[in-house]
């Protein structure tokens, strides 16, 4: 049975690159720029008035003026007024642009404002002060957002402000997420007191969609005839395949020989871990990647985190990450030689650590720490009791804090 690095070697050499595409920029959150995004303009695109107030030319401060006649009034996005004397004022608002007459700003606060004047009423001054010069953030044709990087918010926001309606972004697989067993009925379905939901597709299909990726769901039934028809169909129309179940023992656990008689190349089956020791992965003559998970949901879930997510990643040039590493806040042991993946709940100590507390369970098919918990830790196959205080691998699926 290959190690869970082996496994992991296996699958990013099937890392493939499926192009980009341009969409409109409200509807790239979670993808991926296939280019940088520039400024069209300086940032600010003009010397931007940062307190509402007057605007007076230093020079008329510093020889001793101390009252000033309102010229007029600009709103931001009115056209600038300009003084024409040295006791005139504009009075101005923020985001207004700076008219090159004047040259500081002074804030309401520090000010008396009666008949058409206004009197100063500090006695220091900075020449400049509360102006947000132009192009002091980015100059124009600057890098803002560089490619492979995923768009977050703010990114959203940047694209507004430099008006790149239009983002290209990677292309994201066409992926399914099917589900087997006999046992499974649909989330609005009344299970009898033998079935139950088909829990796994949905949590799969949710953790595919922080990248934006919006999968396709598809139930076989276990039946080899149905499900080789099914499987042959996605092999051709889609580029990932992600199963859950149907790949262990049992009698009607018919996926890998269904898939091996497809012409999916089967480039391993059964990892040295718990959970998810069954896992399953290959490739079709046709291209497509099929990763055939187990079917407990403890296990589903681990996987998916595990080696999905990061090839997926891979393939869409996201910059893999270091490792991340936490300390295991309370004793564990586990007997097998198997890397061991251990629900945790993560908290960040006084002294700074990353603490990672185990959250025991009841094996793989119980997934109802899931919620609570925020990443696996990695134990190595090489031990067996582990010890409050040692420092592990770990994998967050969730934020951290
Ligand atoms: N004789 C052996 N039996 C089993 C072994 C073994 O080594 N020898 N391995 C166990 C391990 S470990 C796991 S994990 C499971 C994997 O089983 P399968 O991948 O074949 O999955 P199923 O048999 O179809 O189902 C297992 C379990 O998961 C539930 N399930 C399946 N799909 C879903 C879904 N979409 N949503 C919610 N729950 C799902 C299913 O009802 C079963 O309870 O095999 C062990 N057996
Ligand atoms: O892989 Mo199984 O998940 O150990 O129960
Ligand atoms: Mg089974």
């Amino acid at each position: 049975m290959i190690s869970v690095q082996e496994a992991e070697a296996i699958i990013q050499a099937q890392v493939r690159d499926f192009g980009t595409e341009q969409l409109p920029f409200e509807k790239t959150l979670g993808r991926v720029l296939a280019e940088d995004l520039r400024t069209d303009r300086d940032l600010p695109p003009f010397n931007r008035v940062a307190m509402d107030g007057i605007a007076i030319r230093y020079e008329d401060f510093a020889t001793g003026t101390r009252t000033f006649r309102i010229k007029g009034t600009q709103a931001a996005g009115d056209s600038p007024i300009e003084i024409s004397s040295p006791d005139e004022c504009v009075e101005i608002m923020t985001g207004a642009a700076l008219p090159p007459s004047v040259d500081t700003v002074i804030r309401y606060e520090d000010l008396e404002l009666h008949d058409g004047q206004a009197k100063v009423k500090i006695d220091a001054l900075q020449k400049g002060q509360s102006i947000h010069t132009q192009g002091k953030d980015r100059k124009q044709g600057e890098v803002v957002a560089t490619a492979n990087q995923t768009v977050n918010v703010a990114l959203v926001g940047m694209a507004a402000a430099v008006g790149a309606t239009q983002l290209t972004v990677k292309k994201l697989p066409r992926t399914v997420v099917i589900s087997t067993g006999d046992e499974l009925v649909d989330v609005n379905q009344n299970p009898s007191p033998y079935q139950i939901r088909r829990s796994n597709s949905y949590m799969v299909k949710a953790a595919l969609e922080k990248y934006g990726l919006q999968a396709d769901l598809l139930h076989i039934a276990d039946d080899q005839s149905q499900l080789k028809a099914r499987l042959q169909d996605c092999l051709e129309r889609y580029d990932v395949l992600i199963l859950s179940g149907g790949i262990s023992m049992g009698k009607f656990d018919y996926v890998p020989q269904v898939l091996e008689e497809l012409a999916v190349e089967k480039l391993f089956h059964k990892v040295q871990q718990r959970p998810g020791k069954p896992f399953w992965f290959g490739v079709h003559a046709g291209g497509a990647v099929v990763f055939a998970l187990p079917g407990n949901p403890g296990s589903t879930f681990m996987c998916l985190h595990r080696y999905f997510m990061p090839w997926l990643q891979a393939c869409l040039g996201i910059a893999r990450q270091a490792g991340m590493y936490a300390v295991l806040n309370s004793d564990f042991s586990f007997q097998p030689p198997l890397q061991y993946f251990l629900q945790v709940k993560l908290n960040i100590s006084e002294q700074g650590q990353l603490l990672a507390t185990p959250l025991e369970g009841n094996g793989s098919g119980d997934f109802s720490n899931l919620v609570e918990a925020d990443a696996f830790l990695e134990l190595p196959a090489e031990g067996s009791a582990f010890q409050k205080g040692e420092v592990y691998r770990v994998w967050p699926f969730k934020e951290v804090g």
